[in-house]
């Protein structure tokens, strides 16, 4: 994996996000950034995750307003239109977005922000807050992101064949972000978003 200047140590971070800062965690579906999130938050509860809205239906298990906010077609464009999204996206079918309003309140009231979102909308962020930490988390293999994407036994084969397809074309973009991160070995690879956050 390739590294950067910890967080605390980059100037332009603290200059224009002060008191907060935000850190985007991106990379192709199943390759482990939500899992990777989890752990994260667990080993630091002082870390803000925004909790995105999408039109995409509920998975067995995920809970509204937790998971994500699960919320209409209608309802998410009329939001787009109010400007009320920092970045927002079709990804497989559906949309995606990050509130505004929370994220810049917990970013206002010095909170590290953690995004987990798709590759569009993790570029958004990278034109509105260029100095906003940036990490693309790559799997070891097409041949393995594509069996875990399998395993979690969520998609339909159509979202199946479209996640993989597009997993290609967001792999090629790896090098536009600040970090990369192989998650190969799971500990390794929170070892290392650990080392990129905190040093
Ligand atoms: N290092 C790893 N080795 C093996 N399996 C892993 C590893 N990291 C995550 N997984 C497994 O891969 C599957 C996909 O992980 P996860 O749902 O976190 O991916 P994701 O990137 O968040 O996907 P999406 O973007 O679609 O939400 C899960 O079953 C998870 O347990
Ligand atoms: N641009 C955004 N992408 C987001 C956001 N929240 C999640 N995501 C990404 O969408 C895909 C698919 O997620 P899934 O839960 O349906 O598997 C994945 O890459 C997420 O990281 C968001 O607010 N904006």
């Amino acid at each position: 994996m390739i590294r950067v200047l910890p967080i605390q140590s980059r100037a332009t971070t603290k200059e224009s996000l002060n008191p907060g800062a935000l850190i985007v965690l991106t990379g192709p579906s199943g390759v482990g950034k939500g899992t990777l999130m989890r752990s994260l938050l667990q080993r630091h509860p002082e870390l803000y995750y925004s909790v995105s809205a999408t039109t995409r239906s509920p998975r067995p298990g995920e809970i509204d307003g937790k998971s994500y906010y699960f919320i209409t077609r209608s309802k998410f464009e009329q939001l787009i239109a109010g400007g009320e999204f920092l970045e927002w996206a079709e990804f497989a079918g559906n949309y995606y977005g990050t509130p505004r309003e929370a994220v810049l309140n917990q970013i206002n009231s010095g909170k590290l922000v953690v995004l987990e979102i798709e590759l569009e909308g993790a570029r958004q962020i990278r034109a509105s807050f260029p100095t906003a930490l940036s990490i693309f988390i790559l799997p070891p293999s097409l041949e393995e992101l594509e069996k875990r994407i399998r395993s979690r036994n969520q998609d339909s084969e159509d979202a199946i064949a479209r996640r993989l397809h597009r997993a290609q074309e967001e792999i090629k973009a790896a090098d536009e972000f600040d970090i990369q991160i192989v998650n190969d070995d799971f500990k390794t690879a929170l070892n290392d978003i650990e080392a990129a956050l905190f040093g």
